[in-house]
């Protein structure tokens, strides 16, 4: 049985729920640090007042028992405080010419899901697309995802993010050992390693959010301590890099994914480019550099997955943009009544979690049982078998 999961729930109304399947028994759950990860999610400079009133956290109302998975299908439930606020919104059908009529969405945001949603499902209130279209959705993305983590975490696999940009302002590279980025970003995924850096960009989003407008950016991930050979060239769908990038860019408002040193690869030559094979009795085969991302042929080299993903600026703008009524067919510009003006720390921790679930699912597939000591027995047979070749 292959790892996967299905998320459900609108952003206003009770509750998301997630199930995961084919997960192990015996994985040990820290119901602490998975929802310490949820808070991390809730977290960073330039979020609307949304953020004030969810206090994120997971309830698993399946397939743990002690602490520990059973092999059944684990089921998550985050709760959504702001529901009891959206009651009479989201139960009362505005029927035309009503008085819930004003409540219907018709005036759809250039860059949201409306319009095109709208369109394709034949629904006339847009609240319909933006309740599943929000973002909401990545708080459930996230609690699946540290499940994964913390699966990857039994086997040594640590997973860290960082903010690398905010519109203009760029954060200096850094080489910071995994285990020091995991703290230094672990109560606040703002957090560069500059503090001047982090300052300005704070600064910088006050001002985009003080002209009514929004901003996005650039978000880093690191996986260390993968085995060599997750994923597979075999197959175009078993290529884990791919996979990746599909997860990515996935996330909402996402629109691109790099491994390794990407886009530059295309102006470097090949001597700048591939990381030369090393070989020591102590640390097997390995490179002397990682420009490639820890991906040769779809499969993990050894070397730290290295990602990046790029987030547009959000759609919903204080100072509005023009668009088109769905009923009149006018132009309108709209009256914004809530809205984040910049959520890439947020998005970076959303990054760690799908790339987490990615290589959780890879390892499953390769090194798969039913428990963990069964996984385990098969992972060790393969590093023992890595290390004579
Ligand atoms: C953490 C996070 C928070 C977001 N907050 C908002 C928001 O407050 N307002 C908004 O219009 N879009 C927000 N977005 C972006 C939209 O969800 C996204 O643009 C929309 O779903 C359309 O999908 P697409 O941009 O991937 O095409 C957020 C995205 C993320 C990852
Ligand atoms: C709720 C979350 O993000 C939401 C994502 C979002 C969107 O359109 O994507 C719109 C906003 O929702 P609301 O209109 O209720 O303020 C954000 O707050 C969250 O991240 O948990």
């Amino acid at each position: 049985m292959t790892l996967r999961y299905l998320t459900a729930g609108e952003t206003h109304g009770p509750q998301l729920t997630a199930i995961i399947e084919g997960l192990p028994s015996n994985l040990q759950l820290d119901f602490e640090e998975l929802n310490f990860q949820l808070h991390r999610r809730q977290k960073g400079h330039g979020r609307g007042r949304r953020m004030q009133i969810e206090k994120d956290t997971a309830n698993i109302v399946g397939g743990v028992r002690h602490g520990k998975t059973t092999g059944a299908p684990v089921a998550l439930v985050v709760e959504n405080k702001d529901w009891k606020h959206w009651t009479s919104v989201m139960n009362i059908e505005p029927i035309e010419g009503g008085d819930e009529e004003k409540r219907r969405v018709h005036r759809p945001r250039p860059g949201h899901a409306d319009l095109n949603g709208g369109l394709k499902y034949n629904l006339k209130d847009l609240r319909n697309v933006l309740e599943r279209s929000s973002a909401r959705e990545t708080a459930a993305r996230v609690a699946v995802g540290a499940v994964a983590r913390q699966f990857l975490s039994a086997f040594g696999i640590k997973v860290a993010g960082q903010v690398i940009r905010i519109g203009e302002v760029e954060a200096p590279a850094n080489n910071l050992p995994v285990d020091e980025l995991i703290a230094l970003t672990e109560e606040s995924p703002v957090r560069v390693v500059d503090k001047v850096t982090e300052s300005k960009m704070t600064a910088y989003i006050d001002q985009i959010k003080l002209e009514g407008d929004s901003i996005g950016g650039i978000v880093e991930c690191i996986v260390e301590g993968v085995p060599i050979g997750l994923g597979s060239y075999v197959q175009y769908d078993r290529k884990l890099d791919g996979r990746i990038a599909q997860a990515v860019v996935s996330i909402n408002a996402f629109k691109g994914c790099e491994v390794g040193i990407g886009f530059e690869a295309g102006i470097m030559k090949g001597s700048q480019v591939h990381d030369e094979i090393l070989y020591t009795p102590e640390r097997g085969y390995h490179r002397a550099s990682n420009r490639l991302g820890g991906f040769e042929g779809g499969m993990t080299n050894g070397e730290q997955i290295v990602v990046r993903g790029v987030m547009k600026p959000i759609p919903t703008l204080y100072k509005p943009l023009q668009s088109v009524d769905i009923d009149t067919k006018e132009p309108f510009t709209a009256q914004v009544e809530r809205s984040d003006s910049c959520a890439v720390p947020a998005a970076s921790v959303v990054m760690e979690h799908v790339v987490a679930w990615e290589v959780a699912k890879a390892f499953l597939e390769k090194f798969g049982g039913d428990s963990m000591e069964e996984i385990r027995a098969n992972y060790d047979n393969y590093l023992a078998q890595v290390g004579r070749y």
